[in-house]
């Protein structure tokens, strides 16, 4: 198979996460006879710095001409203060919406030696296997107006959470979509004691299950979800929802996985050009120390092989390396205990790439 990807390493870590996932898609390039070619363009700051735009024009057509997008971070202290257009995060927001990537997926799944390395008690960990289907191109994210404005007589600023019943219906198809793959549960969570939009995304989520009499839709309150994750994981399957509580809610959830490092993310939408990167950030505050964790990224990139281009072996083959190397006692520093010796953002490459190819040699 023959595909284009670009990558778009952005700020931060995201250069040492993306040269390292690199390797593992080469090396998987190798072991299948795949021929991947990797196209590389500038995001966020990186990108502010080089042209004066988060999200050069250049960077889009590379986009649109690729087969799918692998990207790291972007953000950090250096551009805190920039003006609302010149944030690297606005170069982010701004790929989403042009390429229409609308479902957010993000999985979180218990890697079984990692076990130790949450802070909930093992017995509510045992079994979790849940994914977070998050609207990405809606909400208070997009919605206007958002601006600073006086408000009687004092400074105020307004943004504004809007919803369209076409945005709501088209991501709960999704996550029932997804949810009879699996355990055929969905979780909507919102906020229907307090906002409207909630209360329009409840009535049509309720609509939207009829056509889905093979699974079950329960409602719950975001502020309640956010406790029941921690509580007991194990009682979600699929859980929808809007934009911003997807974003808190998946921060919250890599703890069940004992760190953000380990999750991936898939930004979709019904065309071609899929979105890949962690659910973590530039983390300025161990960029340049080779401390980051890459897995989240080689996850990622693991989710790219499957939804993209159909490559479900390919992207088994990189789960079970990941799940060895854990195994193995090899870990980062934010997944190490203290008495455990860490490694660095290369090695556990290495020992995923090594994993990868002994797995393949003893299948031949
Ligand atoms: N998708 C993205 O590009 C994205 C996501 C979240 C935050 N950000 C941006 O990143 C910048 C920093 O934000 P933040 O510090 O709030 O969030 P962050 O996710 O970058 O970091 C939070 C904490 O987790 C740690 N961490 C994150 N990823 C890690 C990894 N792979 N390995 C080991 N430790 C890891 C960091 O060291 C930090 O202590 C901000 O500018 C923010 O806007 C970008
Ligand atoms: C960087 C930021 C705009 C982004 C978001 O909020 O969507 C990030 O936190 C994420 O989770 O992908
Ligand atoms: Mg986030």
């Amino acid at each position: 198979m023959e595909k284009q990807i670009l990558l778009l390493p952005g700020d931060g870590i995201g250069p040492e996460i993306i040269a390292e996932t690199k390797r593992v898609l080469e090396e998987i390039a190798r072991l299948y006879h795949h021929t991947f070619q990797f196209v590389e363009g500038r995001i966020g700051g990186d990108a502010i710095d080089a042209t004066g735009s988060p999200l050069p024009e250049e960077t889009l057509d590379l986009a649109k001409g690729s087969d799918a997008i692998l990207l790291g971070a972007v953000g950090g202290p250096k551009w805190d203060g920039n003006a609302p257009e010149k944030r690297p995060e606005k170069g982010l927001l701004q790929i989403r919406k042009a390429l229409g990537l609308y479902a957010n997926l993000r999985p979180v799944r218990v890697l079984k030696p990692l076990m130790g390395a949450s802070t909930l008690k093992e017995e509510v960990l045992a079994d979790v296997d849940l994914l977070i289907v998050r609207e990405l191109t809606g909400g208070l994210y997009f919605g206007e107006p958002r601006e600073r404005r006086q408000i009687n007589g004092e400074d105020g600023a307004v943004d504004t959470l809007l919803y369209t019943r076409g945005e709501i219906e088209r991501i709960v198809h999704q996550a029932f979509q997804f949810a009879r793959t699996r355990k055929k549960r969905v979780v909507s969570v919102d906020k229907a004691n307090v906002l409207e939009s909630s209360r329009l995304w409840r009535e049509i989520a309720d609509e939207v299950a009829r056509e889905y009499p093979d699974v079950t839709l329960s409602h719950m309150l975001v502020d309640n979800a956010a406790m029941q994750l921690i509580r007991d994981p194990r009682q979600f399957d699929v859980i929808v929802t809007e934009n911003l509580f997807g974003d808190i809610l998946s921060d919250e959830a890599s703890m069940i996985t004992g760190s953000l490092g380990l999750l991936p993310s898939a930004s979709m939408n019904t065309s071609k050009v899929g979105l890949f990167e962690p659910v973590h950030g530039s983390a300025p505050d161990i960029a340049g120390t080779g401390a980051a964790n890459p897995l989240a990224t080689i996850l990622s990139a693991a989710m790219m092989l499957q939804y993209s281009f159909g490559l479900a072996d390919e992207a088994k083959a990189i789960e079970v390396a990941v799940d060895r190397v854990l195994a193995q006692g090899v870990r980062t520093k934010d997944i190490a205990k203290a008495s455990e010796n860490a490694v660095s953002t290369t090695a556990i490459t290495n020992a995923v790439m090594e994993a990868l190819a002994l797995k393949s040699a003893s299948s031949r």
